[in-house]
């Protein structure tokens, strides 16, 4: 599965020490993340990530790219909820994109580690075969409504 890490800075210690505790889930699988997120990651766990740029530099968008071409499975998102962010509307978009194309997001731990399990017994495989058949949510049309 292709997963998207990501965190807000006040949230950067909490996914640190996720991706710590689910090492032996994420090394399975191929991980994405925006710029400081990812390297906070790979260096406390030696997981290997795609690094894409910074959130405010346009990170949660190439994110939100992977997603419109149907090209991510989850995202796990620790937001910030007390800090104004400068690319709050990269932000939103990001989880408008997910609403749009069905994708699991956790933008919390707790739920994060809920999600982790059912990827781990096999909850997830639904999204291979929305792969395989090119489908998304149902949303797919060409947004000509
Ligand atoms: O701002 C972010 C998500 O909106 C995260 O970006 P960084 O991982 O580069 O800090």
């Amino acid at each position: 599965m292709n997963i998207a890490m990501i965190a807000h800075d006040e949230k950067k210690d909490d996914i640190v020490q996720f991706s710590t505790a689910y090492l032996n889930v994420l090394k399975d699988h191929e991980l994405f993340s925006t710029g400081t997120t990812g390297k906070r990651i790979s260096e406390a766990t030696g997981l290997s990530l795609h690094r894409f740029r910074s959130g405010p530099l346009g990170g949660d968008q190439q994110i939100g790219a992977m997603i419109a071409e149907n090209n991510m499975d989850l995202v796990l998102f620790f937001k910030d909820p007390l800090t104004a962010q400068p690319h709050e509307p990269d932000i939103s978009a990001l989880g408008r994109l997910c609403d749009v194309y069905g994708i699991p997001i956790a933008t919390n731990m707790a739920t994060a580690e809920v999600l982790i399990h059912g990827l781990k017994k096999g909850d997830f495989a639904f999204r291979e075969l929305r792969r395989q058949t090119g489908g998304n949510s149902g949303n797919e049309g060409d947004g000509n409504n």
